[in-house]
């Protein structure tokens, strides 16, 4: 159960008066004032380094700006973690902050220093157990397992129902970073109810998506960022798709239409039975997008894996591979977090960049400067740590790793995480481009509007493959219903 909250003081959750914060020439904020009110949904987009997550940390007290003022309307005031959780605000982050090794309750006692003395566990598991039962109805997370064996949307889960708990303090503020980039349109949907509820009872939060369908159904005031500032807030009502993506400085395109022409490449290049000898067996032809479908963690990474793996074993091969793999966990199994912007690029193709078995540093910087321009890696240096960039920013060069790589095949798992719409845009065009080329393309997407652009699409439930679409059967209402028909 969540606390009803008194809406009535008028005090705002947290007003941020021209806050500004630069990173050396990078200008992360340039003079942002925004003010929270008590049942408040605020929806907050802009692309991807505008400065999103940079506010985030200022109003969440971690990050002290080089300029400005940040008041919160409870608590003990002053600015800082302390304070910003004395006066009721929580952060979801869009990476992910759990620990790894420790259990699910562990890790609420982490988030909440109050949840302490006798019993403490027991406690505990009942408030996680209950408040994901609130939130994810039906889910069947174990709140004993270790965190580091749940899938990255039940990390999500986890780690927001933590957030909503009420242990100690009210909550009065919740910032959703990108919130439904892992979870299926289930869960999403889910997610979003309990949102719109927990306004309605009077809590405030800041939900930041890339995914403009959700910022318009759950917000009542949209926010606008581009490059530091806000350029535009209006209430919801007053936007649309078009005047979103307008706001924010991209170019709406018509959508990159799939061709709905009969491949007619009868050259599988990749292939696999039927899962445990049950569903369907997977193909892919020469020169096709391939998606995979379905609720999510019913076994489209695992099949996705296992490809990667049955054409990688190979290390006299490694200079020409078969296949390449966009990870969507970036943390986990993406990024290399020591290592400079370019060389996540160039590691998967050094190789190529080399010559007398050495690296040719001028072939790598070219490299480089191709792919900054052309997947648009906002960046003053692309020697800079990989670190440095926003999270969309440091998912487009796992993009570019694989796409810059020679691998005929290129398996994607759920790649567009945090991506944002006008370089979305983009990556499609390439797709479309390199598959009419003759690449071949495996895409599992959690987003629908993604799932719809490929070719062919094989849905997955429990673990399977229980339905192949084509064509025009590409459809929102083919898949759901795959989805979640009692598989046989
Ligand atoms: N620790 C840091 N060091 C250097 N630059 C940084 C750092 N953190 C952020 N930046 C830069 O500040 C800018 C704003 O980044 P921020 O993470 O706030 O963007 P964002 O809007 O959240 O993007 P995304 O949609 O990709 O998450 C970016 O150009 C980023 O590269």
């Amino acid at each position: 159960m969540s606390v009803m909250l008194d809406k009535g003081d008028g005090r705002p959750v947290v007003s941020v008066t021209d806050a500004r914060v630069s990173f050396g020439a990078v200008k992360a904020l340039d003079g942002v004032t925004l003010e929270i009110g008590a049942g408040e949904c605020i929806g907050l987009v802009g692309h991807n380094g505008a400065g999103k997550s940079t506010i985030v940390n200022v109003i969440n007290g971690g990050l002290a700006p080089h300029q400005g003022a940040i008041q919160y309307g409870h608590g003990s005031g002053g600015h800082s973690i302390n304070a910003a959780r004395d006066a009721g605000i929580r952060c979801v982050f869009q990476e992910l902050s759990l620990c790894p090794n420790l259990t699910i309750v562990e890790n609420t006692r982490v988030m909440h220093r109050s949840l302490k003395g006798w019993g403490w566990r027991k406690r505990g598991a009942a408030l996680i157990e209950s408040k994901l039962q609130e939130i994810f109805p039906g889910h069947s997370i174990d709140c004993h397992d270790a965190v580091g064996s749940l899938t990255i949307a039940e990390r999500q889960m986890v780690e927001i129902a933590i957030t909503f708990c009420e242990i100690g303090s009210p909550v009065r503020l919740v910032i959703l970073d990108e919130p439904t980039s892992s979870l299926d349109t289930r869960l999403a949907e889910q997610l979003l109810a309990y949102v719109e509820r927990f306004v309605r009872d009077g809590g405030s939060i800041l939900f930041i998506s890339h995914i403009l369908g959700e910022i318009l159904s759950v917000s009542s005031r949209i926010v606008v960022m581009k490059d530091g500032r806000v350029v535009s807030q209006r209430p919801a009502e007053e936007f649309s798709e078009h005047g979103l993506i307008e706001a924010m400085g991209s170019v709406v395109k018509s959508r990159e239409a799939r061709t709905n022409v009969q491949k007619t490449s009868t050259a599988s290049v990749l292939a696999a039975p039927p899962v445990r000898g049950r569903g369907l067996p997977f193909q892919a032809m020469k020169g096709e997008i391939v998606g995979f479908a379905g609720l999510g963690g019913h076994g489209q990474t695992d099949m996705l894996v296992g490809l990667f793996e049955s054409r990688t074993g190979n290390w006299l091969r490694a200079g020409n591979p078969e296949v390449a793999f966009v990870a969507g966990d970036r943390a986990v199994n993406g990024t290399f977090a020591l290592w400079s912007i370019l060389r996540n690029l160039s590691i998967g193709i050094l190789p190529d960049l080399s010559r007398l078995q050495t690296l040719d540093f001028t072939r790598e910087e070219a490299l480089g400067q191709t792919w900054k321009d052309r997947i648009g890696i906002r960046t003053p240096d692309m020697n800079n740590p990989i670190l440095s960039l926003s999270g969309g920013n440091q998912q487009k060069v796992l993009f570019a790793r694989a796409l810059a790589s020679r691998a005929p095949v290129v398996l994607m798992d759920d790649p567009m995480r945090g991506v944002d719409f006008g370089t979305k845009q983009e990556v499609y065009a390439i797709l479309r481009r390199e598959a009419d080329a003759g690449r071949t393309f495996v895409w599992y997407s959690t987003e629908m509007d993604e799932v719809c652009l490929c070719d062919r699409v094989y849905v997955f439930n429990i673990g399977m493959i229980v339905a192949e679409l084509t064509g025009d059967d590409v459809t929102e209402e083919n898949i759901l219903s795959a989805s979640f028909q009692e598989a046989a």
